[in-house]
């Protein structure tokens, strides 16, 4: 019988990819999400359970009727600029919702989780690259509650034995377009797909927010990960914990930051139009460089990248171009 892994959250950007990825090794997905940035029919690789999180009633039929092995918890309000204008909301879903969870699947004796934490737990950083060691000193809400589960889950697993693998992604971008899955929030705050609406002539230009950054051309450096390498990463990471590992920490992100103004290249030389841009003030609660050392990945996990800015790029303007003909959009800003 295929083992079953309930996925909160599996229906939205790197739940969905994951899915598919479990399906492809083998597991049963069952997306638990309450829709409220996911999408109904990014559910393919297994039944959708619709539910909040913090509804421990839903939560604890759904156990009873599907008896997971394990738990992938991507399920969160993972806005930065949202956190910091309503952080009560924030602590709420991320961090009194993942309470909840972790109630239910004690009482199940589902005893392994694989966790979306994610780089913004860092902050500010001096150094080139990030490994798990450095300090977490989050500047914004979300970071927040994302350390605040990191230490519970540790907390979890040393009174009760519950073992979670603490994924930190780094930035996700690209899409399965062939799968019909990618990048869709309504609205969109993430720089690629918002980079790509200009290049198609959706929006007149690209708000670059800071160009007085500490960095080489002043725009704000990050590591972006391929979506289905981080979902791969998932698979490892569950893997990892199905052998009997103890819990762990561990970074994912390919070692490579790309500033704002590369991001902006890259989309011009891959899609060859123009992308005007212009710049803004400082976006509250944005560190200046978040770049993974992601070696532990690799010794751990046994899980290594292979999809380049190139390759993000160029399969997330495909599903990009298909997600707006099939939306009808013709100006965001009409
Ligand atoms: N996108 C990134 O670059 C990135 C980077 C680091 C970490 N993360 C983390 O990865 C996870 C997934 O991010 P994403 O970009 O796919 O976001 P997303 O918004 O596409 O997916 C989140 C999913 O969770 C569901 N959800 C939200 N609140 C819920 C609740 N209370 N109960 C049940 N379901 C709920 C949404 O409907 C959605 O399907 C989040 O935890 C996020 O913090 C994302
Ligand atoms: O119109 C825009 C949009 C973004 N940016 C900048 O581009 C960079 C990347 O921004 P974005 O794509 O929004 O990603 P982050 O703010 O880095 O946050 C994402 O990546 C985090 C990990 O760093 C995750 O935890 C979050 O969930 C996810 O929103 C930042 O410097 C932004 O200020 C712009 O300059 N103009």
């Amino acid at each position: 019988m295929m083992m079953r892994v309930l996925v909160t959250g599996g229906a939205g950007y790197i739940g969905s990819h994951c899915c598919k990825a479990l399906a492809s090794a083998g597991f049963e997905p069952v997306v638990y999400d309450n829709l409220s940035t996911g999408h109904r029919h990014f559910c393919k690789w297994g039944p959708l359970v619709p539910g909040d999180i913090r509804d421990a009633d839903t939560l604890s039929r759904t156990f009873e009727a599907m008896r997971p092995v394990a738990v992938i918890h991507l399920a969160a309000q993972s806005i930065v600029t949202r956190s910091n204008e309503d952080p009560q909301e924030t602590f709420d879903v991320n961090v009194a919702g993942t309470l909840n969870l972790l109630d239910v699947m004690k009482r199940y004796g589902t005893d392994r989780i694989v966790f979306s934490s994610t780089c913004a737990i860092y902050g500010n950083v001096e150094s080139q690259t990030i490994d798990e060691a450095c300090r977490n000193n989050p500047i914004n809400p979300y970071g927040s509650s994302k350390a605040m589960v990191e230490a519970i889950l540790e907390s979890y697993e040393a009174a009760y034995g519950l073992r979670s693998v603490r994924l930190r992604y780094f930035n996700a971008a690209g899409a399965d377009e062939k799968a019909a899955v990618g990048e869709w929030h309504e609205p969109e705050t993430h720089l690629i797909p918002i980079v790509l609406d200009v290049a198609m002539g959706l929006r007149p230009a690209l708000q670059i927010n800071g160009n007085d950054y500490d960095t080489a051309d002043g725009t704000a450096i990050r590591d972006y990960i391929h979506v289905e390498d981080l979902a791969s990463a998932h698979v490892s990471a569950l893997t990892y914990l199905l052998e009997g590992a103890p819990g762990a920490t561990v970074n994912v992100g390919t070692g490579a930051g790309h500033s704002v103004s590369e991001i902006v290249q890259v989309v011009s030389r891959l899609t060859r139009r123009p992308v005007p841009t212009l710049h803004g003030p400082r976006r509250p609660g944005d560190p200046p460089r978040l770049v993974a050392n992601a070696r532990r990945a690799g010794q751990l996990l046994h899980w290594q990248p292979r999809k380049d800015i190139d390759a993000m790029i160029r399969d997330a303007w495909r599903w990009h171009q298909d997600l707006r003909k099939a939306d009808g959009v013709q100006s965001l800003t009409a």
